[in-house]
């Protein structure tokens, strides 16, 4: 057993946590990951909520979830979730989390998708949305480092065009508390996911804001490639870093294959390339280029999402 899995909390449905405030009974899992889970709650009034659980382990020196709470807190802007309860259960060796609910994942709409892609305006729309998530973390002096479509998700109900990025577990400070731009460490450990992970990130180098935004661009080619990012079948890190730096140079067509309209990204992806550690983004410039490759298709950035769509089309057929 390895021990992510013996660090496993495992929830059945009608388990009750109580905090100071509230009540909590659990539904369902919604999803597992490193450290812990996220189930569907409901409190004392039947209002559903997120709860993200954390094992509490001694020998752990950074705690995904505190650092979680501690964003979510700082940052309140409309594509975080609002925190609604947080506490600890020492006897029974816990964190919790309780936060507003959202809908399902990038990762999951897409792959209900019959080509496993959104369309061309809804992967550009979406991804606009994605990138201001992270340009206001950003702005408080953080970055993720984990971004992938699995880590955003869409809203509920009436925000069903709203994206929210998710999971901060190992983001990182890197401003000081000057503001000032962190001196970078000599040599820093792979963290995140291979297949976005930055170029910086897979030669050790300290990441700063531009790698988010790298990462961010693969998460983009993700959601409109049919097949994903021309690396996905690999797994060697030091393979898909080699694939990454072709992709720059003489293999940059494979990054586009079949999407029509590629003078646009070409631009983002020389620009961020273009960006070093200490360097400021212009991230409107990446915004315009979104809605301007979408305009030069024929197509409307701010249209209805493909998921939006599809749920119109269901309820047309039912009240024929
Ligand atoms: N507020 C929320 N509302 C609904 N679903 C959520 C919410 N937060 C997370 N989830 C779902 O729970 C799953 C796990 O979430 P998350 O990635 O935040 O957990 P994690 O334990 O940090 O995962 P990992 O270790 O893999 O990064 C995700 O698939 C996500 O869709």
């Amino acid at each position: 057993m390895s021990d992510e899995e013996e660090d496993d909390v495992n929830f059945k449905a009608g388990v009750e946590i109580t905090s100071g405030k509230a009540t909590y009974t659990v539904v369902r899992l919604l999803g597992e990951g490193g450290f812990g889970a996220v189930y569907l709650v409901k409190d004392g009034k039947g209002k559903q909520c997120a709860m993200k659980v954390e094992r509490k382990i001694e020998k752990r020196k950074h705690s995904k979830l505190k650092m979680e709470i501690a964003i979510l807190k700082l940052v309140n802007g409309k594509h975080f979730t609002k925190i609604v309860d947080r506490g600890k259960k020492d006897k029974e060796g816990f964190f919790f989390l309780v936060m507003e609910l959202v809908g399902k994942s990038l990762s999951d709409l897409k792959s209900e998708r019959q080509d496993k892609v959104f369309s061309f305006a809804t992967g550009l729309g979406v991804a606009s949305q994605c990138l201001e998530a992270v340009e206001e973390l950003h702005k408080y002096g953080f970055i993720h480092r984990d971004l992938k479509p699995q880590n955003y998700a869409c809203g509920l109900d009436d925000k069903r065009h709203l994206i929210y990025i998710l999971d901060f577990g190992i983001a990182r400070k890197y401003l000081n508390t000057k503001n000032e731009l962190k001196t970078p460490r000599e040599t820093v450990g792979f963290k995140g996911t291979v297949r976005y992970a930055p170029i910086a990130c897979h030669r050790n180098i300290e990441m700063a804001p531009k790698d988010d935004v790298e990462s961010w661009f693969y998460l983009l080619i993700d959601l409109i490639l049919v097949g994903s990012v021309p690396w996905r079948k690999l797994t060697d890190k030091h393979e898909v870093l080699k694939m990454k730096e072709e992709c720059r140079k003489d293999k940059r067509s494979l990054l586009y294959n079949g999407i029509k309209q590629t003078t646009e990204l070409n631009k983002i992806l020389d620009y961020i390339d273009s960006r070093a550690y200490q360097d400021r983004l212009d991230y409107q410039f990446i915004y315009k280029s979104l809605s301007e490759a979408c305009t030069a298709a024929g197509m409307d950035i701010d249209a209805p999402y493909d998921w939006e769509r599809e749920k119109e089309g269901t309820s047309a057929e039912k009240s024929k």
